[in-house]
């Protein structure tokens, strides 16, 4: 079970957001208080998934799994093949306690592994029929994320897909304003937290959390190679896309 989030009525000075262990320990609670309908998309994302699975030795990569939720919620759907391999990549070892923890039961049936990993030096990929990257590449310096995106789809077969789910700013700066408004509206509302949690989650993530436009993500994407790129859900300032390795 996960602590609830009361990281930020506790620091008292501002420091950048890691992935520590801190944070590990209420991170199910936290991204489910700050990602708009995450239960939902995690159900919409295994939907789409799956019809892009063969029926036999189908793989999946999930590259920044933190604590397993996606590799978890994928082995749940009704039309999961029974022999896939998952495997769950991230670069924070607290992370990835939690995860084996929680698919303790699917790493003893070898049907999900974990791997400790930093997606600016992934190697050895096996070749994959999806890969996923939630919330996760807007933590890469932007420098370094069209070579990311591209040793990912240099392991994908052709027919397959990757997820991309990330924070996005729009171009408008009118409208960029409104939606983050709407956000933070959104964490106090629904989210429970303070307005001072809010500003200061805000600080510990500015330049460590860099949102790219959604056209600009889009860019990125074909210059990797890949085609068929379409949002398959938008809530103002976060955006989940699929792109297909034709
Ligand atoms: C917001 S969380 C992702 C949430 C998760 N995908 C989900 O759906 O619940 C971002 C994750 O990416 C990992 N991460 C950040 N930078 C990384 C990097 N360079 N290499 C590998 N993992 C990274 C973090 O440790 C963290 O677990
Ligand atoms: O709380 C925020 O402002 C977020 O951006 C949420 C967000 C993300 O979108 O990646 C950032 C950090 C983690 O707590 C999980 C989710």
């Amino acid at each position: 079970m996960t602590d609830h989030d009361t990281l930020f009525q506790k620091t008292q000075h501002a420091e950048d957001f890691t992935f520590d262990e801190r944070v590990a320990n209420v991170f199910d609670d936290m991204v489910s208080r700050s990602v708009p309908f995450y239960n939902e998309i995690q159900r919409l994302q295994s939907d789409l998934i799956v019809d892009f699975l063969p029926e036999n030795s189908a793989v999946v990569c999930d590259f920044g799994c933190s604590t397993g939720t996606t590799l978890e919620h994928i082995t749940q759907h009704p039309k999961c093949p029974s022999d896939i391999k998952l495997i769950g990549y991230d670069n924070s070892e607290a992370m990835l306690d939690k995860a084996r923890a929680k698919l303790d039961k699917l790493i003893s049936a070898q049907t999900v592994s974990l791997c400790i990993a930093d997606l600016n030096n992934l190697q050895d990929l096996p070749t994959c029929n999806v890969a996923i990257l939630n919330w996760t590449l807007q933590f890469v310096r932007p420098i370094d994320r069209e070579s990311v995106l591209k040793t990912i789809f240099n392991a994908l077969k052709p027919g397959g897909i990757l997820l991309l789910s990330e924070k996005i700013l729009s171009s408008d700066a009118v409208l960029n304003r409104l939606y983050i408004e709407h956000y933070l509206q959104y964490k106090t509302e629904r989210g429970g937290y303070s307005d001072t949690e809010n500003q200061r989650k805000r600080e510990a993530l500015e330049n460590i959390l860099i949102p790219y436009r959604l056209d600009e993500n889009y860019t990125l994407l074909e210059r990797a190679g890949f085609g068929r790129i379409d949002t398959y859900f938008r809530w103002f300032n976060f955006a989940n896309m699929i792109a297909v390795k034709l």
